[in-house]
């Protein structure tokens, strides 16, 4: 433990004081200094003479637009967020569509690879191994332990589709966070990124003199499920306010710890259930055209899911409820959904199978391993095909084509991330189909000319479902993150096309319009947290849902 000069603002003005710490100035400005600061007039002569906002504004897009690499420009923006939170907001809130990919995915993706090697200045919090049985003490160095609301937890095993990238997870959690504040207006000093340093398994790190984490491979099970018992405990004793966000766990774990403390504290696996959430409302959308199209109901659609993880599953368990909504019974909705793993489709007589794949296993298949896609679709005879593999291109011209053979508007959502780990691009999806597909990607597609007209690909990413579900954790003070709760964030998604992007044909609203979106989101989900008694607002429950409404915008925080 050492003494050292801790910065801290009180009135707008700086003071040092000297404490004890055990990682010394370890925080960058934006952390540390209430968001307020660049409220307070500077001093003559400090600041050129004429710095008017709207114009630096269009100085700093400029700047960003200057950039020709999309990772320069994250670099970029990364020192305006320490720099200047406000003008970052401010930028990222007037040019949603523009920033968006390059805060997130894909660049955050490169982001994370490089992450050891573009590093400049500390940003979340570091816990690791190493600290087990001393978690608090670290913890306790947060900066804003009494503001702190919302946390993205990540250990750094499964970032995007790009594998276990250990200690360079860290982008994901400040991406995600940086959506959570823009998206849904929570505010900046409410919000904690943090990186589980576990071990990697990636020999390329191990071996790089540059990177940024433990030299040594991931903990056994054990050791680390007391590691997590330990982490999940202190931080709630510390932060008994906070929402944990878990994100890009692998598999196995995700699930595993998701279950272990959902009923224990306020916590929610973005890659399970925001990603279910967010593809049950692009896919109730999509249901509707291809039921439209084909004269079939809703109740006879049949879904396909190409990867078989923790995204797949947890896709698979939520567009359940499209099924039941539709008044099949659970058994039914069931039977209506085929997984396909690295070892093709997915059926009890297949021997062994991991847990999370038993329940949607097929007990109607017993014939050899079927593991060409093509084929699998004509045995399913899907009118959805999902993709959650990490398996770049899976989606042929000659899947694509098959696909459209067997369906008037085939459904096709490629949802790996990044950009390049997509299963098919929007240009193949719409030459392929002869322009009849209903598409929705992970990441951002740009739109296409076909025969004249303007076709807009979906994006199917849980971003548009954590900002607005966690808004509702924070106002409605929930000690639980019910499914229920995860539901209504999806229906209320589906609910708020507007006339123009109906029209469009669009599944998804534009993300421009976040911060609406996330406002109806939040209320479904206090109402939902409500009628489940998991709020803790009492305050909250008389209003009727103009005024929830209202309270919620008023309760977002804008930049100045
Ligand atoms: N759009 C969104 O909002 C989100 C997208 N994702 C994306 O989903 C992807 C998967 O994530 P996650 O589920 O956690 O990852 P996993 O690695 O756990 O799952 C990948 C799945 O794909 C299967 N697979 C791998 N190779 C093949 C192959 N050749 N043929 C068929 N199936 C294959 C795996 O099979 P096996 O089980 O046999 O190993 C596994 O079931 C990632 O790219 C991630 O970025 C995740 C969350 C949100
Ligand atoms: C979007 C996201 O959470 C993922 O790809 O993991
Ligand atoms: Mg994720």
């Amino acid at each position: 433990m050492t003494i050292v000069l801790t910065p801290y603002w009180t009135n707008g003005v700086q003071k040092l004081k000297l404490a004890p710490q055990r990682m010394p100035l370890l925080f960058s400005p934006s952390q540390w200094i209430p968001i307020r600061r660049t409220a307070v007039k500077p001093k003559r002569g400090l600041v050129p003479p004429i710095l008017d906002e709207s114009v630096h504004a269009l100085r700093c897009l400029n700047q960003l637009r200057s950039k020709d690499k999309s990772i320069e420009k994250y670099i970029y923006l990364s020192a305006l967020k320490d720099q200047d939170p406000n003008m970052f907001y401010k930028l990222c809130l007037e040019n949603m569509s523009e920033i968006t990919p390059v805060i997130y995915t894909p660049t955050v993706g490169d982001a994370c690879l490089q992450y050891s090697h573009i590093y400049r200045r500390p940003e979340g919090l570091f816990v690791s191994i190493k600290d087990k049985g001393n978690i608090r003490e670290v913890i306790n160095n947060w900066p804003r332990i009494d503001e702190a609301r919302i946390s993205v937890v990540t250990d750094g095993s499964r970032i995007l589709g790009l594998g276990d990238l250990g200690v360079n997870g860290m982008p994901i959690s400040i991406g995600k966070l940086s959506l959570y504040i823009a998206g849904a207006g929570i505010r900046p000093q409410s919000t904690v990124p943090i990186c589980l340093d576990l071990g990697t398994n990636t020999q390329k790190y191990l071996d790089d003199p540059l990177y940024l984490g433990l030299r040594q491979k991931r903990v056994s099970d054990k050791e680390m499920t007391e590691f997590m018992d330990e982490f999940m405990h202190e931080m709630s004793a510390a932060f008994p306010k906070l929402m944990i966000q878990f994100e890009d766990f692998s598999t196995d774990n995700a699930f595993k710890y998701l279950e272990r403390y959902r009923n224990k504290y306020a916590v929610f696996n973005d890659d399970i259930q925001g990603t279910g959430a967010v593809v049950l409302s692009g896919f109730l959308n999509a249901a509707k055209l291809s039921s439209a199209a084909s004269g079939q109901p809703l109740s006879s659609h049949r879904i396909l899911f190409f990867g078989a993880g923790s995204a797949g599953v947890g896709v698979a368990q939520q567009l359940m409820s499209f099924f039941t909504l539709q008044g099949l019974s659970k058994e039914e909705a069931r039977r209506r959904i085929w997984l396909v793993d690295s070892q093709g489709l997915v059926y009890n007589a297949r021997g062994r199978l991991a847990e999370h794949k038993k329940y949607f296993s097929r007990d109607d298949y017993n014939g050899a391993p079927m593991t060409d896609l093509v084929e699998i679709i004509k045995h399913v005879q899907p009118t959805a095909l999902l993709g959650l593999s990490t398996i770049t291109g899976a989606f042929t011209p000659e899947v694509i084509q098959t696909m459209a053979s067997i369906n008037a508007r085939p459904i096709l959502f490629p949802l790996s991330n990044p950009i390049r780990l997509s299963e098919c691009s929007f240009a193949d999806a719409v030459q392929y189909t002869n322009g009849s597909v209903l598409f929705a990607s992970g990441s951002p597609f740009p739109e296409q000319q076909f025969r004249g007209t303007t076709l807009y690909p979906g994006q199917g990413n849980n971003m548009y479902i954590f900002p607005g579900l966690g808004l509702a954790a924070i106002l409605g003070r929930v000690s639980s993150v019910t499914d229920s709760m995860v539901e209504a964030s999806s229906l209320g998604l589906a609910d708020s096309l507007n006339d123009e992007e109906h029209a469009q044909g669009l599944l998804y609203p534009r993300i421009e319009r976040i911060r609406e979106i996330s406002g109806q989101i939040a209320k479904a989900v206090i109402r939902a947290a409500q009628r489940e008694g998991v709020d803790r607002n009492e305050s909250l429950r008389g209003l009727n849902d103009v005024d929830l409404l209202k309270l919620i915008r008023e309760k977002m925080w804008t930049p100045q």
